[in-house]
């Protein structure tokens, strides 16, 4: 199955090369030329298959066949092993048509376990098979980082460098990866924020001669192979609430917009959905987006939910690919304009196609933590200020239309925000057990000014490929 760039002027490219690749190399991001889509009747089929069952129907349709099936199912099952729930993802109600799905129960308490397990499988099965290194870098808020980490500790073929802003992650974040004693494993602390680290990413990436030398590598949404692994929990829960029988909404606290496309993808693939509700924290530059047309940067505010403290939602790019009806150049012209003077609008027609699928709703760090008291009151359920995020947007969305059911998408364990859930509710979260040392473990990281130059020479010193 061939990927073309969402700005066009990238070669196209195998399921494996867009997931070696991260970034398309004029900048874009990869996405599928055609899209594979079920039928009402191949999903119904589906009921009462288990996770990894489902996985590998929906991931074995979007890499195309060309990973066979006696590989790729056991690298799901494999990958999947390592979760502390049977059902992986696991769907809970909190009240009458509103379901939490529980993304959160793997190695590192978040849902970036639920495509990096896998995505470390892939990318190791690929390199081995090629006699290829690769460079990881990665960007993150908090969570990408540790659960990329863990993915690609120790292995071989690769050298994993993570980028995370100085001072703006929670503690338990920090240490899960400054903890990791693994010799191919370098976490940065950038002086920035999220988004310098990322735009430090697209910098790297857009410098070839140091992405051909060492073999850069993405792993962060922006790498199309990740969107594939996140594609399958819509389908799963959809069809535990009765799809396609019947659309499920689902709520989705949002950053880099992966999360959320995901769950576009699926419904472009056949799942029946009721609306995507685009839940975002203060820094609320999609509920802007959303309600005027204009995407416009701010500042970025640290809250008590900073997986999500984001201004430049990398994925939203891939939905304004489709929105304009796959016009590569409308593309370039609004990142043009991104680049140039920290904003651009969207057109009438292609915002009421987004407006035909997507809510969007900003919720306060008041609100945030108020949903966390009073879920815990009223169900004894704790939820992460993420994850509160979500369900304070899917109360709003059943006011609006209560015959649809909501999923709200739990997307990291309370543990990782301890102050937070405390404050909120008396209860100190704790780790599960094979965290239960995180405190005690010594930290190894370095500090690195927002300077492509210093990051690059950081980097080409401690990179095995190349060599
Ligand atoms: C816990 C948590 N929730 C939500 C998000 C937002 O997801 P996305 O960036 O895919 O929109 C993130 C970061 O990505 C996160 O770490
Ligand atoms: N919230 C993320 C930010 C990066 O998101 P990604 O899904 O694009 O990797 C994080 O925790 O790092």
């Amino acid at each position: 199955m061939l990927h073309i760039s969402t700005r066009g002027e990238a070669p196209e490219v195998s399921f494996t090369e867009a997931m070696l690749t991260g970034l398309a190399r004029d900048g874009g991001l990869y996405v599928p030329r055609d899209l594979p889509a079920f039928d009402a009747s191949t999903i119904a089929g589906w009921a009462g298959q288990t996770y990894e069952d489902i996985a590998l129907h929906v991931v074995g349709a979007l890499t195309g066949g060309e990973i066979p099936d006696d590989i790729l199912g056991p690298m799901i099952r494999d990958a999947y092993a390592t979760f502390r729930h049977d059902a992986v993802c696991p769907l809970v109600q909190l009240d009458d048509n509103l379901f939490l799905l529980e993304l959160f129960h793997g190695p590192t308490l978040a849902f970036k376990d639920v495509a990096m397990q896998l995505l470390g499988r892939l990318m190791d099965h690929a390199l081995k098979q090629r006699g290829r290194r690769a460079t990881i870098v990665g960007a993150t808020s908090g969570d990408t980082g540790s659960a990329a980490i863990e993915a690609f500790r120790g292995l071989e073929q690769v050298d994993i460098f993570i980028l995370y802003p100085l001072n703006r992650v929670s503690e338990v974040q920090r240490r899960q990866m400054t903890t990791i004693d693994a010799p191919n494993v370098h976490p940065i602390a950038l002086e920035g924020t999220f988004d310098d680290c990322q735009n430090m990413l697209k910098a790297l990436f857009n410098d070839h001669a140091l992405r051909d030398e060492l073999a850069l590598s993405g792993v962060n949404s922006i790498n199309w192979a990740r969107i594939v692994a996140q594609t399958v929990y819509y389908f799963t829960a959809g069809i535990s609430l009765g799809s396609p029988h019947r659309p499920v909404s689902f709520a989705v606290p949002t950053g880099n917009f992966g999360d959320v496309l995901a769950g576009d993808v699926a419904r472009h693939m056949g799942l029946p959905m009721g609306r995507l509700h685009v839940a975002t924290n203060i820094n609320d530059i999609l509920t802007r987006t959303l309600a005027t047309g204009r995407y416009e940067l701010r500042p970025v505010t640290p809250t008590s939910a900073p997986s999500m403290d984001i201004q430049i939602s990398s994925n939203f790019e891939r939905l304004l690919f489709d929105v304009y009806g796959r016009d590569a150049s409308a593309v370039r012209r609004l990142m043009d304009h991104l680049r140039q003077s920290h904003a651009f609008t969207i057109e009438e027609e292609p915002l009421a196609r987004i407006r035909a699928g997507f809510d969007a709703s900003a919720v306060s760090q008041s609100e945030t933590e108020a949903e966390i008291a009073a879920t815990w009151r009223a169900t004894g359920y704790v939820l992460d200020p993420h994850s509160a995020i979500a369900v304070h947007a899917a109360r709003s969305a059943l006011k609006r239309d209560p015959a649809v059911p909501v999923v709200a998408l739990a997307t990291a364990h309370p543990a990782k925000f301890p102050q937070v859930v405390e404050r909120a509710t008396g209860i100190h979260p704790a780790l599960p057990a094979h965290l239960a040392h995180l405190f005690d473990r010594e930290e190894r990281t370095v500090i690195l000014p927002n300077q492509q130059a210093t990051v690059e020479a950081y980097i080409r010193k401690h990179a095995r490929a190349g060599r």
